[in-house]
């Protein structure tokens, strides 16, 4: 089976939790719109959901598909949403963001009662850091929340090479990637996160930072696919526990 098969079963058992009424936060990312297209095809045959896109790129997908769209200053709660992750620890903190979509993201985890992760089970780490950490900054000061960013890693006792994102394809190619809410993206090659809890807390309070790509939690469950079928692990602590 292909990793885009894998994604798109994740997306599948993810879709069995929704029910007629829900309020949705629709995830961002190769997984998340395959979650998007099933939604689409249910909802062509009845069933009656509104979501809130996380991002430009979701909200053109559930367009296409037929998927009805609101706000979160239309409506003051999510049900449920579902998204991807760049890599799933054992407590299922993530990292999020390898697509840009952090910021938004986190805000519509927050704003929802519960949170489906849905990926292919290479996602699935012992110790979050292999994949580079992105943190949303704002450009202007960059040298000193840079700065800030490397004593908080070191307080951390992380280390690591930090670059701006570059924007990939088309003629933006070779410019610096600029997010949804108009900021750039720091990735942060750390290996080996040995207190994401603590890493997100010193992350939030440098104020050049908007937000990091730490999910700590956010996520009741996770859905893996793999060769051998699909694990669903829950979450143990309370939604609450989170930065
Ligand atoms: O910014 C992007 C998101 O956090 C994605 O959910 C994450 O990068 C996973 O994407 P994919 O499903 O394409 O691996």
């Amino acid at each position: 089976m292909t990793m885009d098969q894998l994604k798109r079963q994740a997306a599948a058992r993810a879709l069995e939790e929704v029910r007629d009424g829900m309020q949705l936060g629709l995830g961002t990312g190769s997984t998340a719109k395959h979650f998007v297209e099933l939604l689409g095809e249910r909802v062509a045959a009845g069933l009656k959901v509104i979501g809130v896109p996380t991002s430009e790129a979701t909200r053109a997908d559930a367009e296409r598909c037929g998927v009805k769209l609101t706000t979160l200053d239309e409506i003051d709660h999510l049900d449920l949403t579902i998204d991807g992750a760049d890599e799933i620890d054992p407590e299922l903190n993530l990292i999020k963001g390898g697509g840009g979509a952090l910021l938004r993201e986190k805000i519509v985890a927050a704003a929802s009662d519960r949170m489906i992760v849905i990926a292919d089970d290479s996602k699935w780490v012992p110790t979050l850091g292999k994949f580079p950490l992105p943190i949303e900054v704002i450009p202007f000061g960059l040298g000193a929340t840079r700065r800030a960013i490397e004593k908080a890693f070191a307080e951390c006792g992380v280390s690591g090479q930090m670059a701006v994102r570059k924007a990939k394809g088309g003629d933006k190619d070779g410019h610096v990637f600029v997010t949804d809410g108009g900021h750039w993206i720091v990735d942060a090659q750390l290996g080996r996160i040995t207190d994401p809890p603590g890493l997100a807390k010193a992350l939030s309070a440098i104020p050049g930072v908007v937000e990091h790509g730490l999910f700590i939690g956010f996520a009741s469950s996770a859905v893996l696919a793999g060769g051998g079928g699909i694990r669903v692990i829950e979450r143990r602590k309370p939604k609450g526990d989170q930065e």
